[in-house]
């Protein structure tokens, strides 16, 4: 849940870069997984052709090999069937295994299945009767490649037999050439040519899945018919397949018949090995792709604080409304794309709007509806300010004469008309420092700062004649009193009171005396 909530409330930065980040991730792993599958694929079927066309090369070798063996045996048998006076048999064989480096040995067989001759010599004695499990060549009579047996001198051999018929058409018995397949044969000496220096290797097998060759000696002899890539090699097709060998391990291989003697070549290598070489493969392409995707991060890290700066700065500028400095830093945000300049105009323009009706309702609660002049509060809020600034100033107290009088005789509505043009007469009459108040119905109170008590007296004065000598709507004129109080030391909350009750006992002299007249306090706070 933490995660979750983590992720939920992200800001924009870590969103654009989730996603951002997120995609490229995607992406790069889908590429690498097509690159993989499709280098995996191109792998196996390189691999698997290159086996079979091995496989196919080493079988035609073998084919020319065992073609050219079997024509030298025809060869042989045919000039031993004319029994020419320059030829005996011993000097047949001789020549056959000497001359073609073919054979390892070679015999001639008569027609009683006994030897006639053999080189080398002493490897069998002349005479002797060749036992019934190699007399294939012997009961055939025909041209013919054994399958692998067991000579009497110990050896796995395969032969190449030829029959030697007379010229009457009689049967005279067969000259047979000898390649040894688990010793420095010919098959063999032409099978490692083709060693691999990697864990490739091939074997031959005959028609009936024994081995002829394998790159391991002692399996020479073996059946390994049950095998399913061997069927496949058994059957004389050419091809290539996947398939596990006798350790259960999984190979590619390929596989070519050998016509001349029905035998099958089978080229293979361990298919963990080829997928080794892709991994290995696909870690250089991480790696040489690794510089590229972190420079792509960078970017992606910098264009998503680039983009969310803006957003981010008036997000915490707008929550910040009250600060005073909060639309000049809304207009030092650096809004350089569409979006996020129309959001900062919006929110400039909210800000402003707000502003105004901060100012309006402030200006509304501190002044007095009528007159447009400070009420009480308005008032309140300069004297605080006189106090904190230590401001001396003299205050008036000025009071309407007979105002009772007006309003019954001219109406209410005519009264405060009158209140009114006082208000305006008092703006203009006095200086622009002065501060006028209106603190009841038709009392008000004058700050004069930085006046003293006589100054302060004569400008009561004058403005009492000024009232007394300016024409009111439908009144004509009106008077009014004033008492004057001043400050006469240190300014604080006690001595502004004190003024300001000074003024007021002023005012009631003034009224006593007769009205339309100053007075000015007599005390002081330092009397
Ligand atoms: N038209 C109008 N009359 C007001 C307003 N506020 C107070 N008054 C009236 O002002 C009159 C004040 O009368 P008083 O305070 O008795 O005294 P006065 O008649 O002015 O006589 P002195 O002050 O003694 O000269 C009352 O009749 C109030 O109703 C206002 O806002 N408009």
């Amino acid at each position: 849940m933490p995660l979750f909530r983590y992720i939920v409330r992200t800001d924009l930065r870590r969103l654009i870069l989730l996603l951002t980040i997120g995609s490229v991730l995607v992406t790069l792993g889908n590429s690498y997984l097509a690159i993989y599958n499709v280098q995996r694929q191109l792998l196996m079927d390189s691999t698997l052709e290159a086996n079979q066309r091995y496989a196919a090369k080493v079988a035609e070798s073998a084919q020319m090999l065992l073609t050219s063996a079997q024509h030298s045996v025809a060869y042989s048998a045919e000039l031993l069937a004319h029994q020419s006076p320059s030829t005996s048999p011993d000097e047949e064989v001789a020549r056959l295994v000497k001359q073609s480096e073919i054979f390892n040995s070679a015999i001639v067989i008569n027609h009683k299945a006994e030897v006639v001759s053999v080189f080398p010599e002493g490897t069998v004695e002349k005479g002797y009767v060749i036992p019934e499990n190699t007399r294939q060549s012997f009961y055939e009579r025909k041209p013919l490649i054994t399958s692998p047996f067991h000579s009497i001198s110990g050896n796995t051999l395969i032969s190449i037999s030829h029959p030697i018929w007379g010229e009457d058409g009689q049967y005279l018995g067969y000259i047979s050439g000898t390649i040894y397949l688990n010793k420095n044969g010919s098959i063999s000496r032409l099978m490692k040519e083709h060693f691999f220096t990697d864990a490739t290797y091939l074997y031959v097998v005959d028609q009936y899945g024994e081995l002829l060759f394998h790159a391991d000696p002692k399996r020479v002899g073996q059946n390994v018919s049950q095998m399913p890539i061997v069927q496949q090699a058994m059957s004389l097709a050419e091809g290539s397949k996947e398939a596990k060998n006798s350790l259960n391990i999984n190979m590619l291989a390929g596989y070519a018949p050998v016509p001349a003697a029905n035998w099958g070549v089978v080229v293979q290598r361990p298919k963990e090995l080829v997928m080794g070489a892709l991994n290995s493969q696909m870690l250089n392409v991480l790696w040489r792709s690794l510089p590229i995707a972190a420079l792509t991060l960078i970017i992606i890290w910098v264009m998503a604080y680039l983009i969310s700066k803006p957003l981010r700065q008036l997000a915490r500028n707008a929550g910040n409304v009250n600060d005073e400095d909060v639309q000049n830093h809304i207009v030092s945000i650096r809004s350089w794309y569409f979006e996020a300049s129309q959001l900062k105009i919006a929110v400039l323009n909210a800000i402003g709007l707000l502003n105004e009706k901060i100012h309006k309702l402030d200006a509304d609660s501190n002044t007095d509806p009528l007159t447009q002049l400070y009420n009480r509060r308005g008032m309140q809020r300069w004297l605080d300010e006189f106090e904190a600034k230590g401001q001396q100033f003299s205050v008036l107290a000025l009071d309407i004469d007979h105002f009772k009088a007006v309003n019954d005789r001219f109406g209410h509505d005519v009264g405060d008309r009158v209140i009114q043009q006082l208000a305006a007469l008092m703006t203009e009459f006095l200086r622009e420092q002065d501060l006028a108040c209106r603190v009841g119905g038709e009392e008000f109170l004058i700050f004069l700062p930085d006046t003293k008590c006589d100054r302060a007296t004569n400008i009561a004065r004058s403005l009492c004649e000024h009232v007394a000598s300016t024409n009111m709507p439908k009144v004509q004129r009106i008077t009014v009193s004033i008492g004057v109080g001043c400050i006469h030391a240190d300014v604080d909350a006690r001595a502004i009171d004190l003024a300001i009750k000074q003024a007021d006992a002023a005012l009631y002299e003034a009224k006593n005396a007769g009205r339309n007249c100053v007075r000015a306090s007599q005390c002081s706070l330092d009397s």
